[in-house]
Parts: structure tokens; C-alpha cells; sequence
């Protein structure tokens, strides 16, 4: 496969519920991400960043989904549209992704408990000290110690449980990882954890879609830049290698 994301000329509407029309959300996108790159995509209020974040995830809830109304998309070569379902269902495992508030996850487990099933979702004959070590490995990825590992997500901090949400998006080991806002109103270390996160996945010869408005974080990563304005591309550049 040459390229993990190509999209030509996509946009994206949400359908008609009682009292709404159909709403474009996003319009006209083209781009290319591959092996090793990341995207931050930018814009302001209502620009369609998450929209155009969660059709790439693939992920079909909650509803009502984003839906293709023009144009098209390929994510890690499965087209976003049409025939092609089982390509979009195993691509689907292949993609980490974080939405705006997603925070974990399992709140009736602990941490370990909650990792541990993650892990092993992905990685069914993985045995107890393999994933016991998988874990470590993933706190340490995110900058956690081990005393959270017999906390329940309601005992931490929301940066905290943020961190542990993209420590199980880590566990998939994913060759997209979409991350939107990751950082949004939480202490700045978060901010070189999701560094740390990005680095990770391309070292791993994956991609990145980062939904931010934080400029020095694009050029901390190297990323190409796509700004949106009411669903519409306005400004685009590459990164600077
Ligand atoms: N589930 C939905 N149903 C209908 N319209 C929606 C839905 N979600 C978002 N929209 C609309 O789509 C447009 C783009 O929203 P989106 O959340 O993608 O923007 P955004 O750039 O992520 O904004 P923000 O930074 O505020 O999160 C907005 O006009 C929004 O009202």
C-alpha cells in the first residue's frame, strides 16, 4: 500500500434528522498521508476538524455518523465508501483513535484489568507475565508510574485517565492514530506525551492525524498542516523535513 490516507476531493455531511436539513460539514479535502508522516489539522470553531477525524477513525458511533457526499477517501487502502465493508472492518483494527473527550474507558476496572483486556484483544496468545510487561512498557509511553496500575479511572486525575486512553490506543499498535485534541484543557505534560505518542507510531512506520490549534506542536513534529474554515480547506502546507 503506498499511501495510509488518500482523499480526493471528500465531503462529509451529516443526514436530515426531524427539524434539519442535511449538513456539510466538511468539503472538497485532498491529501496523501504515508508511512511516517503526521497531519495536524487546525482550524476554528465548527471547521470540521473532529468531523473529518471520526470518518477517517472508521468508528460508526455514536450515531448519526459522518457520511461521504462527495468525492472519495481510501484509510490504509480500504475506500470509505461502497462495497468493501470487511476491507473497512479489518482496517478498522489498524487504527487507534481518540476522540475529543474520550477519556478511559472501563470504569468498572482497574487500570491493569482494563489494559490488560485491550492487550489481549489485540494480541490474544500473549501470556500473563508478557502482558504484565506490556503494560509497564505502556505506562512508562505514556508517563505514568505503576502505583495507578490498581486505581480505577474514577480515582485519577482527567489528564491522568486521558493518558490511559491513549496508552489503550497504543496497545493496538496502530498504524494510524488519529488524535483529537489530545491536549484540550489539560496540564502541559500531557502535551509531551502526546509528542512522545506521535514519535512512537512513526518509529513503528505508522501515521498521524492530529486535531490541534497548537502551531509549535506541528512544527515540533514535523507535520503537514491542513487548516479548515467552515468545513473548506483554506491553507495547506508541508512539512518541513
Ligand atoms: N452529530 C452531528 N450532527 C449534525 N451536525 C453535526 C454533528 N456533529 C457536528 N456537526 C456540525 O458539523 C460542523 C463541524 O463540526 P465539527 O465538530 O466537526 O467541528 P470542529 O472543527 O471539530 O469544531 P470544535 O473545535 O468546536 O470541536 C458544525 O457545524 C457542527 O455543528
Amino acid at each position: 500500500m503506498d499511501s495510509l490516507l488518500a482523499l480526493e476531493d471528500l465531503s462529509l455531511s451529516y443526514p436530515a434528522r426531524v427539524g434539519h436539513s442535511a449538513h456539510r460539514a466538511v468539503s472538497g479535502v485532498s491529501l496523501t498521508l504515508r508511512a511516517g508522516e503526521t497531519l495536524l489539522v487546525s482550524g476554528g470553531a465548527g471547521a470540521g476538524k473532529s468531523t473529518l477525524a471520526r470518518a477517517l477513525s472508521l468508528r460508526a458511533d455514536p450515531k448519526p455518523a459522518p457520511r461521504v457526499s462527495g468525492g472519495a477517501a481510501r484509510v490504509l487502502g480500504a475506500p470509505l465508501t461502497g462495497f468493501g465493508q470487511r476491507a473497512r472492518r479489518d482496517a478498522r483494527t489498524h487504527i487507534g483513535y481518540l476522540a475529543q473527550r474520550d477519556e478511559a474507558l472501563f470504569a468498572t476496572r482497574t487500570i491493569t484489568q482494563g489494559l490488560a483486556a485491550v492487550i489481549l484483544d489485540h494480541t490474544p496468545v500473549l501470556d500473563h507475565p508478557a502482558v504484565g510487561a506490556r503494560i509497564a512498557e505502556l505506562l512508562d509511553a505514556v508517563h505514568l508510574p505503576l502505583s495507578v496500575l490498581d486505581r480505577f479511572p474514577s480515582e485519577l486525575s482527567s489528564g491522568q485517565r486521558r493518558r490511559i486512553a491513549l496508552a489503550g490506543e497504543l496497545a493496538r499498535e496502530p498504524r494510524l492514530l488519529i488524535l483529537d485534541e489530545p491536549t484540550a484543557g489539560l496540564d502541559p505534560t500531557v502535551r509531551a506525551v502526546v509528542s512522545a505518542a506521535v514519535a512512537r507510531t512513526r518509529a513503528h512506520g505508522g501515521g498521524v492525524v492530529l486535531v490541534s490549534n497548537d502551531d509549535s506542536l506541528a512544527a515540533e513534529l514535523g507535520a503537514h498542516t491542513l487548516v479548515l474554515e467552515r468545513g473548506t480547506p483554506v491553507g495547506w502546507s508541508a512539512a518541513r523535513v
